[in-house]
């Protein structure tokens, strides 16, 4: 049954008592007068919050560490997960970045064959004077001039092409397709991890400042480059035609020996999609969000990335958030410092995978020693004594299948000594490290927020992080 109009059941209920007496009636209009001002208080105090939030302005987060750190892929996860229309919208326009990753793959393997196919030819003239020897050479030789067969002529010759579709995708991409690379100076010295430190100068460009910030290159929150899908049917063909030739080249055992007798392991490479083949190289190819945090585009300059958060998260305050990625070479980090006033948090990354590994642009200096020395950069820093620093001790997949494969920390960081030569060991050693440069240079005391992660394989990261602020 309706009930019918002006039958208010909850009126009875307010409605004061039908016999109350003066004394009571006062009484109970004090209490609702006390009940009105405590509401009008509350009322009041979440109005005030409200403002304060206002005005406290939107969170500002620094992303800082050296080039292939991952500072672009832990933007990649809070786009993920804290403004997910825009990733849709974007994630096709990461193809491109994901057939150039490939394309690259597959001509870095091409260049390492020829070179190996190119050796064994050199080899052809026998050098020895004694007959036996030099029959034994012939032999052996011969034997490689067969493992060598038309098949890996003919693999070349096929994937030629590839070439040229790498120089046209370069082209397309812009300055973030090639990795900085530059002469290694002859006058660095080579300085270990950990090692004795012969002082500042290993970090970046004399602390010179170099200008004011540069334009953003984003072209939508990741710097992906706008490709239409006409502009990709050309070189989806090529590497439509390419297909089989691409699986056979990596999954050629002779291939593989090759490979592994160098010691290149593209595997732990930016950007490796070549177990992806069958997948990508198809005509309805669309970028997987995980295609997307594992592909590489190297950033150029400093970009900035807003979050117009959807609701429903942790960080559905009402707060706007800002996250800078900047460029990680070294001849870069002095334009960093403009950005260092009124910063809410600094997340540092440092791959602690690379201990074995040489900074591209000085192949004089290991990557770990210049991780550390930017950290210590940042920590002595006095404007940024206050900020909170959130240290993601990063790439920890690759460190551990570098340590299983039988990898030694201790050839390339000494100072490790006969520690056990496991991925945890490592891993706190360096943890370790870390705390102590964080405690000995920070200005004032302060705490520090250290994890062990692997960005592109998590996808908790950004609620981390979203955590110190709510
Ligand atoms: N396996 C693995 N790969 C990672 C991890 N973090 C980042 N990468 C990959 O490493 C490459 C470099 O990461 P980016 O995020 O582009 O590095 P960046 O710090 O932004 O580098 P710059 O833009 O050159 O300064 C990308 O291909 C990532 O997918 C990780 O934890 N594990
Ligand atoms: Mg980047």
């Amino acid at each position: 049954m309706i009930p019918s109009i002006g039958l208010d059941p909850l009126a009875s209920l307010l409605a004061p008592p039908p016999n109350e007496t003066p004394q009571q009636k006062a009484a109970r209009e004090r209490a609702e007068a006390e009940a009105r001002k405590v509401s009008e208080a509350i009322d009041e105090q979440i109005r005030q919050e409200k403002m304060a939030m206002r005005k406290r302005g939107p969170v500002k987060v620094l992303l800082l560490g050296q080039s292939e750190s991952g500072k672009s892929s832990t933007i990649k996860n809070f786009q993920l997960r804290y403004a997910r229309d825009q990733w849709i919208a974007e994630r096709q326009s990461w193809r491109t970045v994901v057939y150039l990753n490939l394309v690259r793959n597959v001509v870095e393997v091409l260049d390492i064959l020829v070179q190996a196919m190119e050796a064994k030819g050199n080899g052809r003239r026998s050098t020895s004077t004694d007959a036996a020897d030099s029959d034994r050479e012939r032999r052996s030789q011969s034997s490689n001039n067969n493992k060598f067969s038309d098949k890996y002529s003919l693999l070349k010759l096929r994937l030629a092409p590839l070439r040229s579709v790498l120089t046209d995708l370069e082209r397309r991409v812009g300055p973030g397709s090639q990795e900085v690379s530059s002469a290694s100076s002859p006058t660095s010295e080579r300085r270990m991890p950990f090692g004795r430190e012969s002082g500042v100068g290993s970090g970046s460009s004399n602390g010179r400042m170099v200008g004011k910030r540069r334009p953003s290159t984003r072209d939508g929150w990741t710097g992906s480059p706008k490709t239409q899908r006409e502009d990709y049917d050309e070189v989806t063909d090529i590497l439509l035609a390419c297909k089989d030739d691409m699986k056979n080249l990596w999954g050629d055992p002779l291939v593989q020996e090759i490979l592994s007798q160098r010691k290149v392991r593209i595997e732990d490479s930016s950007g490796f999609f070549l177990n992806d083949i069958d997948r990508i190289v198809s005509r309805d190819y669309e970028p997987s969000d995980d295609d997307v945090v594992r592909a590489r585009l190297r950033s150029v300059g400093v970009q900035e990335h807003k979050f117009t958060v959807a609701a429903g998260h942790l960080l559905d305050q009402g707060r706007e958030w800002i996250m800078y990625d900047f460029e990680g070479t070294r001849s870069m980090r002095a334009s960093w410092a403009p950005f260092f006033d009124d910063v809410n948090a600094i997340i540092f990354l440092a791959p602690i995978s690379c201990f074995d590994e040489q900074l591209r642009e000085d192949r004089n200096v290991n990557r770990l020693e210049d991780s550390l020395q930017l950290w210590r950069t940042v920590c002595s820093s006095r404007i940024l004594a206050k900020t909170q620093i959130i240290l993601f001790l990063n790439k920890c997949d690759i460190l551990r299948n570098k340590v299983q494969r039988g990898i030694s920390v201790k050839t390339h960081v000494p100072s490790f000594g006969d520690r056990k030569n496991d991925a945890a060991t490592a891993m706190k050693y360096f943890q370790h490290h870390f705390k102590e440069i964080f405690r000995a240079c920070s200005p004032e005391p302060r705490s520090l927020f250290a994890y062990f992660t692997s960005v592109v394989v998590s996808k908790v990261l950004a609620q981390i992080v979203a955590a110190f602020f709510f």
